[in-house]
């Protein structure tokens, strides 16, 4: 049977569609989901896009939190729902307090675009099983608020459990896309729960999932096959 992934469109939502292709390509079906929706339509997991969920207002993902359907998504991920958070969405999920930590604005104050490379360091979570931990990888990144903390008591605690998942690559020329690019603490481009169900990151995998598109590489494509990995041998 064919994996059922729901792509969650707030208010303000940008990568929806992409997601969905990404979704596709991996050769799953993309469910929509509305932010009103309370119902999660049984999918088998979810990912919430990237974006301006409800214009960024007070705080980026602030609002978004109070979503109906994040309502629901909240209570299912913890009884284990795979769910991954794509930039907003990784705002959205560090709201809910289903991540760790809070995103603040980048160091530059700058709106930053640009491919960006990350070491995957944990291969074990839901979402990152089809890479190998260690290995490097390229896709874009596009955000304002980017700036990864956490108190240092967490941030011990993240790093001791391996839920670290990505780091940017700061050992490279700026120009072929190494560097951390907005001051997140440790170099954090993305972490995970303690379960591995719940995975959130900064950079755009959704974006990097087509050799006719972008630099032509497929880096991203992982962690649509890697949810369909798990589901299959769940
Ligand atoms: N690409 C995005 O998801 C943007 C995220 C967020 N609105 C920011 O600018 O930080």
């Amino acid at each position: 049977m064919t994996a059922r992934i729901g792509v969650i469109t707030f208010p303000g939502t940008l990568d929806d569609r992409d997601t969905q292709r990404a979704v596709r390509l991996a050769g799953a079906e993309a469910v929509p989901l509305w932010h009103r929706d309370k119902d999660l339509k049984q999918v088998d997991a979810v990912v919430l896009p990237g974006g301006f969920s409800y214009g960024d207002y007070l705080r980026a993902g602030a609002i978004s939190r109070f979503s109906p359907v994040m309502e629901t998504v909240i209570e299912q991920a913890r009884g284990g729902l795979p769910v991954l958070g794509i930039c907003n969405g990784f705002q959205v999920l560090t709201e809910t307090h289903l991540l760790p930590g809070a995103m603040l604005r980048n160091d530059s104050l700058h709106f930053i675009c640009r491919d960006q490379r990350l070491r995957v360091e944990n291969a074990d979570t839901a979402w990152t099983a089809d890479y190998t931990a260690g290995q490097e990888i390229s896709v874009p990144l596009k955000n304002i608020d980017g700036r990864y903390v956490a108190d240092e008591r967490t941030l011990d605690m993240l790093e001791a459990e391996g839920r670290v998942a990505f780091r940017y690559l700061t050992e490279g020329d700026t120009a072929d896309g190494y560097g951390n690019p907005n001051g997140s603490l440790r170099d954090i481009a993305g972490v995970t729960n303690e379960a591995g169900n719940v995975v959130g990151l900064m950079p755009h995998p959704e974006h990097a999932v087509e050799p006719l598109i972008g630099t032509g590489r497929t880096d991203g494509l992982g962690f649509f096959t890697s949810i369909l990995k798990k589901l299959v041998t769940a």
